[in-house]
């Protein structure tokens, strides 16, 4: 069993990363929860393959639950989804001892996060995360969210969960397109930390070598998003580096409708900081070409025509790392050695352009 720690002023848990640990989650869960009644949040797609199996071994286990679940896909982390499954958990009669369990892909973490925080005030969450994304980055950390239409993730909360529960073996029935966009975020952290990740990574050439590798980039990943989060669980400064490639990956994101998954978005949105930086003579020579390589190894997308769109910069505006109007961005001095640089937004125009 691979274990991580999260350790926040407020709480402490684990991520356990095991193959086939959602065969019998309760084992887990009663160590962290006393028996009570939840309400196991899930997607069209996760709702068939895995939810009657953790369902019915949480029943077994004293857990009495119901399962709500949600259409697939980013539109479901709106205003009228968290409306919808609030209501459903007021229905089952959920009280402040009991709890949700978010058992999907980054959109049932992030709204099912939200809704948790949001119902009576806070009630215990867990995530049991089934894409590599959800894996790698999302169910960690406590970030929550709906998307509204001036940007991604404006509306959330900072809730952590009690654990988080990691089963490999489920990502053998993910679609390669969403192995490879969740694989992304795994890019992201490895060309912050370098070294032994990121020569795990120059390794990887195809989804096949992802599933092959999953346990120990997962592990890697959440290790390093651990560490941050430990640190600064607010997004008061460290924290910012998580968000590297997504002030202008998010706007692609937003503009581009769901016709690019959110990994892919980032994808461009790596690609493009970095050569705005290395342009610049911020970023060492031949670190754009580094990770546009590791990108377009597994079939990431560098460029988009969205990143022409005159909305861009408007979008960019919204971003949470605006303070004092000025944007926040993330680049690298090298591989290894991420920075941050604030741009002005009266130049920030003039600043992404190529
Ligand atoms: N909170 C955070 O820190 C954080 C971090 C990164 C991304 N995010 C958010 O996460 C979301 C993207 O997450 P995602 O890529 O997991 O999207 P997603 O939740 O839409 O999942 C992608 C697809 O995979 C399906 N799926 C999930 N697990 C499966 C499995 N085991 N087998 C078969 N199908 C499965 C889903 O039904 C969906 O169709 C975005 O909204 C993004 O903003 C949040
Ligand atoms: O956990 C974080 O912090 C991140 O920035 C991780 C990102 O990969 C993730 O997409 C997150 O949802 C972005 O948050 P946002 O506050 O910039 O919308
Ligand atoms: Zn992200």
């Amino acid at each position: 069993m691979r274990s991580v720690a999260v350790d926040t002023k407020d709480k402490s848990y684990e991520i356990l990363i095991e193959e086939g640990v959602l065969d019998n989650p309760a084992e887990h869960l009663e160590k962290v929860w006393t028996r009570r009644r939840c309400v196991i949040l899930t997607d069209t797609n996760v709702y068939p393959r895995y939810a009657k199996k953790v369902s019915k071994n949480l029943s077994e286990a004293g857990f009495e639950n119901i399962v709500i679940t949600v259409e697939a896909g980013e539109k479901s982390k709106s205003w009228q989804t968290l409306s919808n499954v609030v209501s459903q958990i007021a229905d089952f009669g959920l009280t402040r001892g009991d709890g949700l369990i978010a058992l999907g892909g980054g959109v049932v973490g992030d709204l099912g996060g939200l809704c948790a925080s949001l119902y009576m005030r806070g009630i215990s969450f867990v995530q049991f995360p089934t894409s590599l994304l959800a894996q790698v980055d999302s169910s960690v950390g406590g970030k929550t969210a709906i998307d509204i239409a001036q940007g991604k993730n404006l509306v959330g909360t900072f809730y952590q969960p009690d654990l988080v529960l990691i089963d490999p073996l489920v990502l053998k029935t993910l679609d390669e397109r969403v192995t490879v966009e969740g694989y992304a975020e795994v890019v992201k952290c490895a060309a912050m930390v370098g070294g032994t990740f990121w020569q795990l990574i120059e390794k990887i050439d195809d989804a096949q070598a992802i599933l092959k590798h999953a346990p120990e980039l997962i592990q890697r990943s959440v290790a390093f998003k651990a560490e941050v989060v430990t640190k600064d669980e607010k997004e008061g400064g460290l924290r910012k580096l998580l968000n590297f490639g997504h002030s202008i990956g998010h706007a692609v994101e937003l503009l581009a409708d769901g016709r690019l998954l959110h990994g892919e978005a980032i994808s461009i949105g790596l690609a493009e900081v970095n050569r705005i930086f290395e342009s610049r003579g911020l970023t060492e020579e031949g670190t754009t070409q580094a990770i546009c390589d590791r990108l377009q190894a597994v079939g990431l997308p560098l460029e988009d025509e969205l990143l022409s769109d005159s909305r861009m910069t408007d979008i960019m505006k919204h971003d949470k790392k605006v303070s004092k109007a000025a944007l926040t961005f993330v680049f690298l001095k090298k591989i290894g050695e991420p920075e941050m640089f604030s741009v002005s937004l009266d130049e920030l125009q003039r600043f992404i352009e190529k």
